[in-house]
């Protein structure tokens, strides 16, 4: 990817990301935020017909980037570099069933911002660590301070009201066995703090030598488990999830995903391995969905006495440009399985209110931890996954689970059948493990994985075009942001949109 695809920092105009030649693995995380701010009721539960007031977006905010010549530098190996695009959506499907329930009191309230903050890993790997890069970044969108108003604005233009914000972070992962075996994959990425200084070139070429080094929201080293700096699945989880949960119970949409190349570690730190223990033990390498969802309802067994909440999720990929629902029973039943050729396409439409949402995607309520963990599972199973030259089990589509929550506050002073509800907030939550773009000469064969190539890297071309744009902050709010490019960057656009 250009630097031009490439988010840069608002201050210097710098890329987050370089444009190193060689590289060819990375992967990268994103969050969105996104305050649903209406009282008594739910969602739809708006005194004005179609009112929009519940969705409040965000905005993109990046790190700074140096790059530095240090030619004696002792830091060896090969690298993987995230370039960095991004990614959400958003299915208001259950929204429209709410819609329905009219609350005669509901006042949509004024909307006040809040960005995201992620605590930063002291990591300082030291430079002699055998391992190699796996990096892995996540970006988190800042929510403006805007305050809210109808949608009857219909003149607006929805460009106006973009605000973008960017975080993120970027993992190094271990060697994998096939680059343990090749004597040429030496490490020359080098984690102190929040800081990853890449050293290109380690063969006598013009570049040998040039290091560059970036600054992200946070880095993590998962090199090598018995270095004191080591990042386990629960640190991530901890660094990057848990202020998104604080988000989603404060009625914050939120959106995080994983970026990077093939084989590069996304779909290990979003899903992990899947282990039978719910409780996760330190040493757990369960990723980042399976102990969000986790976390979520232990905060709901805590609040059960003072809140009522509903919880429902889907889970849908996009492959080769077309939507397939991971948790449509009837479908798995009927026909395709795990054959994504064979499943029916859903699509996408536009809704003048709620923006894009993908048409007939089933939701499922769930009341526990384990009932959800049993949806992930279904969906995981239905993924598209195959062997390629650089992974032997390269997921080929982009997967979106969303988690949606509904928490009603129940007023102290009613009792028993007359409970009324104080307020209810409502939350989206979309987890996303891209695809893995890759270099068709190194990834593909032939036939089905190279057209599957091309698809993948043309829409996180289109996503990194997407996140440019955002994060450009010169071109100023009504800069032109080519959402409709790629049906992940069109249901990205709910998430980055101000609607009123
Ligand atoms: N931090 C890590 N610690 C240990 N193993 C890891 C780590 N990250 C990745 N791996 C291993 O590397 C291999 C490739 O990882 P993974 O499948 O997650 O890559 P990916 O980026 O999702 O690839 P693709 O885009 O092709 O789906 C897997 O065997 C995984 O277990």
């Amino acid at each position: 990817m250009s630097s031009k695809n490439t988010p840069t920092n608002s201050r210097n105009n710098k890329p987050l990301v370089p444009n190193v030649s060689g590289s060819n693995s990375s992967s990268l995380f994103k969050h969105i935020t996104r305050r649903n701010f209406n009282k008594s009721g739910s969602i739809g539960n708006t005194a004005e017909k179609g009112t929009p007031a519940n969705l409040l977006n965000t905005a993109f905010s990046s790190g700074s980037s140096s790059v530095s010549r240090t030619p004696n530098s002792s830091a060896k190996s090969r690298s993987k570099i995230p370039s960095t695009s991004l990614n959400a959506c958003y299915t208001p499907s259950s929204l429209y069933r709410n819609a329905g329930k009219s609350a005669s009191t509901s006042t949509p309230t004024s909307l006040t911002a809040k960005s995201l903050k992620f605590n930063t890993p002291k990591t300082t790997p030291k430079t002699s660590d055998p391992g190699t890069p796996e990096c892995f970044s996540k970006v988190s969108l800042e929510t403006p301070r805007r305050s809210a108003k109808s949608c009857g604005d219909e003149n607006r233009s929805m460009r106006d009201m973009e605000i973008s914000n960017l975080k993120v972070a970027v993992r190094v992962r271990p060697l994998n066995a096939q680059e343990c075996l090749n004597p040429s994959v030496t490490n020359i990425i080098q984690v102190d703090e929040n800081e990853v200084t890449v050293v290109a070139g380690t063969t006598a070429d013009s570049s040998a030598g040039v290091s560059h080094s970036f600054q992200y929201d946070d880095a993590f080293w998962s090199v090598n488990s018995d270095d004191p700096h080591y990042a386990s699945q629960e640190d991530v989880f901890r660094s990057i999830g848990i202020p998104l949960v604080d988000k989603a119970f404060e009625g914050y949409n939120a959106c995080l995903f994983a970026y990077g190349q093939t084989g590069s570690g996304k779909s290990y730190s979003m899903t992990g391995i899947e282990t039978d223990d719910n409780d996760f033990d330190p040493k757990s390498e369960a990723g980042i969905i399976p102990r969000f969802c986790k976390e979520v309802f232990r905060r709901i067994n805590s609040l059960k006495k003072t809140t009522e909440v509903e919880v429902e999720v889907s889970y849908f990929e996009i492959y080769n440009e077309k939507i397939h629902d991971l948790l449509c029973v009837a479908q798995l039943e009927s026909n395709g399985g795990a054959n994504p050729s064979k499943r029916s396409a859903l699509r996408v439409r536009e809704h003048p209110v709620w923006g894009p949402y993908v048409v007939d995607l089933s939701t499922h309520p769930v009341d526990s931890y384990a009932a959800l963990k049993n949806w992930l599972t279904v969906g995981n199973s239905q993924r598209a996954t195959a062997a390629t030259g650089m992974n032997d089990k390269s997921s080929r589509s982009h997967s979106i689970f969303n988690i949606v929550m509904n928490l009603s506050e129940i007023d102290e002073a009613s009792e028993g059948v007359s409970k009324k509800i104080k307020h209810t907030k409502r939350s989206k939550i979309s987890l996303v493990d891209l695809a893995g773009s890759e270099r068709i000469s190194h990834g593909s064969t032939t036939g089905d994985r190279v057209r599957e190539g091309v698809s993948i890297n043309k829409s996180l071309l289109t996503l990194g075009k997407v996140i440019a744009a955002l994060a450009d902050s010169k071109r100023g709010p009504s800069a032109f942001v080519p959402y409709r490019e790629s049906v992940l960057t069109f249901l990205l656009r709910v998430s980055t949109v101000f609607f009123k």
